[in-house]
């Protein structure tokens, strides 16, 4: 079949995040986060799963460095755990986990790997949570806070920032649909959330900007493709109102700075209009230098009244499907792509996570997962499509480096490009890992 190529320039790289990976969760002064609480909480988490030693990163570190070094990865994308930072949120710093970050950092940089460190990647503070979370306007600047000594702390060393991983997971998720922490299920709230998030994103920016840190900064936005499933307007209509809930609603206030009149409208229906105070606009639609992407799916839609929020029902039409049930639908990736592009400009993109869950095991010493390559391969063909289409792609980080907490659904769900027995915590490198490996070596691939 064809051969996939990519610039020499662009940026390959691998991603995981603090609580998914490191464990050591009640270690060295770190306070407890919400996931602690959440995963604790009975019912929350598949077969009652928990991060207290996860892929035990925090002292293996190390060996997962070597792996991404044997990998050729140029870039790695992880999270500072924001309660090992600030056991209570504010106050008092554990210059324990600061050291541990430093560790990790140094490690990345004498293998030639460059840190991309993601600010927030959902492990708020349980102290934060207990005076209101995200709900509480007070929480925006204790995350600036944070986010001023953490780039104080590696003005030099971290060149690639991210503030926010997923707004609409950490709002919608978490506070609307309910099955992450903290696990409420209240549409007001999670508007107001998903505010304060661009907010504290906005925030970040400016300290980052104030302090002239050296290097770059973005937000990860989630993003999913929706498939009209007739030309029928009603349908056409009903997958952009879904979209919204990913793309406009968390891109229109950054890049335009304002929230969009159609997403507005589905959230007053049902009094959830966010609180916006004078001047927030302002200060979460300054400008950043790149936006980090994830995507992992698409789904084909059509209208159905009160269906949903959007009059918008998803239709299994038989799409092959990862283990973690998700329709594997690379055409969405590209066309996701394009219409950011359209609506947004010609804004630098770093593709922050894309991968499938397959939950092959270890047999004889190897990892058979066809499925992640072929899915790699398929995203991949589509990311190209995208750049030939115009789309300024600057690199890729395949989520994930190594099987990890998979949040509601445990250990049980594997995304991996390396295995790890969660019993022994030993490292096995998949299939797909020696495939992409090949990949980031030649920077082309044979469909
Ligand atoms: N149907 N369906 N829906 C797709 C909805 C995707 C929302 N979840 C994500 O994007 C999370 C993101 C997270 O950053 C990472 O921490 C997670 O491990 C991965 C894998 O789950 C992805």
């Amino acid at each position: 079949m064809a051969i996939i190529e990519f610039p020499k320039e662009m940026k390959w790289g691998a991603a995981t995040a603090a609580y998914q990976i490191e464990g050591a969760a009640l270690e060295d002064g770190r306070g407890l986060s919400i996931w602690d609480t959440f995963s604790k909480t009975p019912g929350n988490v598949l077969n009652g799963d928990n991060g207290d030693v996860a892929c035990d990163s925090y002292h293996r570190y190390k060996e997962d460095v070597q792996i991404m070094k044997e990998l050729g990865i140029n870039v790695y994308r992880f999270s500072i755990s924001w309660p090992r930072i600030f056991p209570a949120g504010t106050g008092e710093i554990n210059q324990k986990g600061l050291q541990y970050y430093h560790n990790l950092v140094d490690e990345l940089l004498e293998n030639g790997i460059e840190p991309m460190c993601t600010l927030y990647h959902w492990d708020l503070p349980q102290a934060l949570q207990d005076q209101g979370g995200w709900e509480n306007r007070k929480t925006v600047d204790a995350f600036a806070d944070y986010a001023e000594q953490i780039f104080k702390e590696f003005d030099g060393k971290i060149k690639k920032w991210i503030t926010i991983n997923e707004p609409w997971c950490v709002s919608f998720l978490s506070n609307f649909i309910g099955i992450h922490a903290p696990g409420f299920q209240n549409l007001k709230l999670a508007t107001d959330i998903s505010h304060h998030l661009l907010l504290a994103h906005g925030k970040a920016v400016a300290r980052f900007r104030d302090l002239k840190v050296e290097g770059s900064i973005g937000y990860a936005p989630n993003t999913e493709w929706l498939e009209p499933f007739s030309s029928k307007q009603e349908d056409i209509d009903a997958c952009n109102r879904g979209m919204g809930w990913f793309i406009e609603w968390f891109f229109d206030p950054v890049f335009k700075g304002q929230y969009p009149h159609f997403m507005l409208e589905v959230f007053d229906k049902h009094g959830a209009a966010p609180a916006i105070q004078a001047g927030d606009m302002e200060i979460i639609s300054q400008k950043i230098d790149f936006v980090g992407i994830n995507y992992y799916t698409g789904s084909v839609g059509r209208y159905k009244k009160d269906a949903d929020l959007f009059d918008l029902e998803k239709v299994d039409i038989g799409y092959e499907k990862t283990d973690f049930d998700w329709n594997i639908y690379p055409e969405g990736f590209y066309k996701v792509l394009l219409k950011i592009k359209d609506q947004y400009g010609d804004i630098p993109v770093y593709i922050t996570e894309n991968g499938a869950c397959y939950n092959d095991e270890v047999e004889n010493g190897r990892v058979k997962d066809q499925g992640r390559i072929d899915y790699l391969k398929q995203h991949l063909t589509s990311l190209k499509r995208a750049m030939d289409s115009g789309v300024q792609i600057k690199g890729y980080l395949a989520w994930s480096l190594l099987d990890n907490f998979e949040w509601a659904e445990g250990y049980h769900k594997r995304f991996g490009i390396v295995h790890v027995d969660f019993n022994t915590l030993k490292r096995t490198k998949k299939d797909s890992y020696y495939w992409y490996k090949q990949t980031v070596k030649n920077g082309w691939f044979d469909m």
